[in-house]
């Protein structure tokens, strides 16, 4: 159950064989954010949005006849404030949220609170190693040990002994992280359910990501005729994906 999060090598941008994305008439893009559209940062606040990257998302979001989604680990509130009015739909927590337009309200797809006893012992457990800091979420929660990394299987073995006796939560690994979330919750729902509607029905989906959570989504577009890649696997490099990314469509 706990696979651990893939290695942050530092590579080179090294070329691999660019894959052939579908045309724009044809395509629908489902993004992850955090080591994909972003490089990962030492905190979730202090990573850069590269120049460029907005005129390049809103570029394709016209080509792709709006088509353009976001599908993150992270509240839609966070994305709004790092990419505002770039993308049409924003899946946030892994699926939990759903917005799929900037004026539509949001779908809340599962919910149910978190043990109230489980935050008050995460915030005990963070404070014992400094810099690691508690990410809340609606119904989850993160423990960062970025700054720490020795304390990661110490929060491991916490969170799993919290978990032991129920099954509505789970754990999961995530880059210098270990994040409780709702069971059933994954990003593969939630390319499925942006696909069922306009701007994105009938399209082509194209789900790109770079760590474990983003797997669900790579084989959710895989499943419905779609393309699904990971970043180092297909693109050395978060950076490389961009610039691929940046002249996508400039020929067709
Ligand atoms: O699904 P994503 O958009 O990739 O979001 C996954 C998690 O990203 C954030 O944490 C990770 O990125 C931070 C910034 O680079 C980094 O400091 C942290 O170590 C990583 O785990 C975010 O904080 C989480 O809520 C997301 O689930």
């Amino acid at each position: 159950m706990t696979t651990p999060s893939p290695a942050e090598p530092d590579r080179p941008d090294l070329p691999l064989p660019a894959p052939a994305f579908p045309p724009p008439d044809r395509a629908a893009f489902l993004l992850d954010f955090d080591g994909t559209l972003v490089d990962i940062a030492p905190t979730p606040a202090s990573v850069k949005v590269e120049e460029g990257l907005v005129e390049t998302l809103t570029r394709i979001r016209t080509l792709c006849g709006g088509a353009l989604a976001i599908v993150t680990g992270r509240p839609i509130a966070q994305i709004d404030h790092f990419l505002p009015h770039v993308p049409t739909a924003i899946a946030g927590e892994h699926g939990l949220t759903l917005r799929r337009s900037p004026d539509a309200p949001t779908e809340p797809m599962m919910t149910t609170p978190l043990p109230e006893p489980w935050i008050d012992r995460a915030e005990t457990l963070v404070a014992r190693f400094a810099g690691c800091a508690l990410e809340r979420k609606q119904a989850g929660l993160v423990l960062h040990y970025r700054s720490h990394p020795e304390a990661g299987p110490v929060f491991e073995q916490e969170i799993l002994a919290w978990l032991s006796g129920q099954d509505r939560f789970e754990i999961h690994p995530s880059k210098m992280a270990w994040e409780i979330r709702l069971a059933g919750v994954h990003k593969g729902k939630a390319v499925e359910a942006l696909m069922q509607a306009p701007p994105f029905r009938g399209r082509i989906p194209v789900f790109v990501g770079d760590d474990v959570t983003d797997r669900d989504g790579v084989e959710a577009a895989r499943a419905m005729g779609g393309q699904g890649y990971l970043i180092p696997d297909d693109f050395p490099t978060a950076h490389a994906f961009r610039a691929f990314l940046a002249g996508y469509g400039e020929q067709s």
